[in-house]
């Protein structure tokens, strides 16, 4: 039988709230990629834990929405595009001091719109290895799985 794949845990030394029986969170990622491979992060607004560590965007689910209408909401809200199709890619557990939550990443290839920034969040097309810092704890393994892709061991350097 094969075992859950355990949480990454993050800032392991701080206290987590909300105890051992907490709830997890779901929340939908979008890694939007141009045809030349190009992809987009963005720096998490000041008013939001880890304030200025760079992410792909996305968001938390409301009540009753699938992965990809969270993500349709969510890209839309943050970056004023619409999204053509969304590819489901993985998932990964994040055990943060603030919350325990599932990330389901996606990949975006095709979208309309402008990109605007409504939550005043900075953002850069990236390659790898990525030239912004820092990473949020919960974003590295994407960009090692982005590296892995194109043949790249470190994603960071
Ligand atoms: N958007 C996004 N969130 C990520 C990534 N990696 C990662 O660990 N997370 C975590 C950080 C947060 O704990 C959670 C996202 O929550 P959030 O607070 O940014 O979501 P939200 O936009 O719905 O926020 P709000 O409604 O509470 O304002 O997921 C990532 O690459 N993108």
């Amino acid at each position: 039988m094969t075992q859950p794949k355990s949480p990454l845990v993050a800032d392991a030394h701080e206290e987590r709230a909300g105890g051992p029986d907490r709830p997890v969170v779901d929340v939908a990622v979008g890694v939007l990629i141009q045809p030349n491979g190009d992809f987009l992060l963005t720096s998490r607004p000041i008013d939001k834990v880890y304030a200025g560590y760079w992410e792909f965007p996305g968001g938390k689910f409301e009540p009753g929405e699938s992965v990809e209408q969270a993500l349709t909401r969510e890209l839309h809200e943050e970056l004023g595009i619409q999204t053509g199709q969304i590819q489901r890619w993985r998932e990964e557990l994040v055990d943060y001091p603030h919350a325990l939550v599932r990330l389901h990443f996606c990949k975006v290839l095709d979208w309309s719109g402008e990109l605007q920034m409504r939550e005043a969040q900075s953002f850069a097309w990236q390659h790898i290895p990525v030239t912004v810092s820092p990473i949020l704890p919960g974003t590295v393994p994407v960009l090692q799985w982005l590296a892995a892709d194109i043949g790249w061991k470190n994603a960071l350097f």
